[in-house]
C-alpha cells in the first residue's frame, strides 16, 4: 500500500494566461480574500507588477513576459515600449530583466504573437521544472527530522508553482526530513504571516509563525537547524538580494550554528552583477510602514524608510540551491564553475 501525502504541493497556480489577457490572483487580498485581477495590457501587467498584485522574483518575470505577448496581439507597432514599462516596473529582482531579455531575444528573431506565448509559456514550464527539481537537491541536504525558519513567501504564489525555498520545504516534509515549519511574518507587507501560512495551511503542513524580531531567540531555542529563503538576484560572488529581514536571519543564523540555504532558480543569478554592492534595492513608499491595513499606526509627521531587500554577503550562506545544482560555501571561483563567466 502507498501512502499519499496528506498535501497536494502545488495546486495554487497565480499567474494564468487567458488566451488574451493574463489572470492573476491578487496577493494584496490574501489571505482574506481570493480575487482575481486580469490585466489587458502590458501597462495593466506593469501596474499589476509594481502595486505587488503579483509578487516574488520568478512571477514577476512570467508575468512579464505574458505582458509583452499582450502588446504583441494589440500593439505589435510599440513592442519596444512595453518592454521598457515591463522592466522599470520592479528594480530588484533580476527574474524580471531575464524573461525580458529572452522575449527581446525572440522578438529579434522575428517571433510574431504565437511565438512569443510559445517563449512565455516556456518561461513559466521551466520554472516550475527547476523548482521540483530544486526541491529534491535542497531536501538532500537537510538530515533528517529537522526545524526550518523561512522568510518571506517563496511559494507557489511567487513561481510558476511548488516554490524555491518553500518547494525545498515540501520536498523535505514530503520526505519526512522536516518536523517543523516555523515562517517569519515578514514586516511590513508579511508574506511570510498572510501568504506562505496560507500555502502551507492549503498543502496540510503545519507551521509556525513567528514576528521577525523573534527569530534569534527562536534559534537560540535550538528547534532550527536550517534557514531556507529565496532570492531576488545573485551576484557573481555568490552575495544574495532578498526579502528585507534576510541578511539579519544569516547573521543569527552563523552565531547559533544554524545552516542557512538560498533556493533559486539560474534566472535569478546574474552573473553581470559582480557583488552584492552592485545591486539596486528598491525603496517602496514609506506608508507601508506608517499604516498598517489602511489604518494609519505612527504620529502624523513621522518619517520611515523603507528598503524591501537586503543583501547577504556570500560568507554567510551555507548553500545556494539551483536547478542546475549546489554551490556550497559560495564565493565567486564556485559560483563561476557552474554558471560561467557571463550570462
Ligand atoms: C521565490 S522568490 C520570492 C522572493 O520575492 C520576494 O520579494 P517580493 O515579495 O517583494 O516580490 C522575496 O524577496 C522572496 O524571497
Amino acid at each position: 500500500m502507498t501512502t499519499q501525502p496528506a498535501y497536494s504541493h502545488d495546486s495554487i497556480r497565480a499567474v494564468i494566461w487567458q488566451g488574451d489577457h493574463l489572470r492573476l490572483l491578487d496577493q494584496r487580498r490574501l489571505p482574506a480574500d481570493e480575487i482575481w485581477l486580469d490585466c489587458h495590457s502590458a501597462d495593466e501587467v506593469a501596474a499589476a507588477i509594481r502595486d505587488l498584485v503579483v509578487r516574488g522574483a520568478p512571477a514577476i518575470g512570467i508575468a512579464a513576459a505574458w505582458g509583452v505577448v499582450i502588446a504583441a496581439q494589440r500593439d505589435p507597432g510599440h513592442l519596444d515600449a512595453a518592454l521598457a514599462t515591463l522592466r522599470a516596473a520592479r528594480p530588484t529582482a533580476v527574474n524580471l530583466m531575464w524573461a525580458l531579455d529572452r522575449m527581446k531575444a525572440a522578438i529579434v528573431r522575428g517571433a510574431d504573437a504565437a511565438a512569443l506565448a510559445r517563449e512565455a509559456q516556456a518561461i513559466q514550464d521551466e520554472d516550475l521544472a527547476a523548482n521540483r527539481h530544486m526541491g529534491e537537491l535542497g531536501a538532500a541536504l537537510l538530515g533528517r527530522g529537522v526545524g526550518v525558519l523561512t522568510h518571506c513567501n517563496t511559494g507557489s504564489l511567487a513561481t510558476a508553482g511548488f516554490g524555491t525555498a518553500l518547494g525545498v520545504i515540501r520536498a523535505g516534509v514530503s520526505a519526512g526530513r522536516i518536523a517543523r515549519v516555523f515562517a517569519g511574518e515578514t514586516r511590513p507587507w508579511l508574506q511570510g504571516a498572510r501568504l506562505t501560512i496560507w500555502e502551507l495551511l492549503r498543502d496540510r503542513i503545519p507551521a509556525t509563525l513567528v514576528a521577525d524580531s523573534a527569530a534569534a531567540h527562536l534559534m537560540k531555542s535550538g528547534d532550527v537547524q536550517w534557514v531556507i529563503v529565496g532570492a531576488d538576484r545573485i551576484a557573481a560572488n555568490g552575495d544574495v538580494a532578498n526579502k528585507i529581514g534576510t541578511y539579519q536571519l544569516a547573521i543569527g543564523a552563523r552565531h547559533h550554528g544554524v545552516r542557512f540555504m538560498v533556493v533559486a532558480p539560474s534566472s535569478t543569478v546574474d552573473m553581470s552583477t559582480a557583488s552584492g554592492a552592485d545591486i539596486e534595492i528598491e525603496l517602496r513608499s514609506p506608508d507601508e510602514l506608517l499604516a498598517y491595513a489602511g489604518q494609519r499606526t505612527v504620529a502624523a509627521g513621522a518619517q520611515a524608510w523603507n528598503p524591501v531587500f537586503d543583501v547577504t554577503p556570500a560568507s554567510l550562506i551555507d548553500a545556494i540551491v539551483t536547478e542546475r545544482g549546489v554551490v556550497e560555501r559560495p564565493d565567486a571561483g564556485r559560483m563561476a564553475a557552474l554558471f560561467g563567466t557571463a550570462r
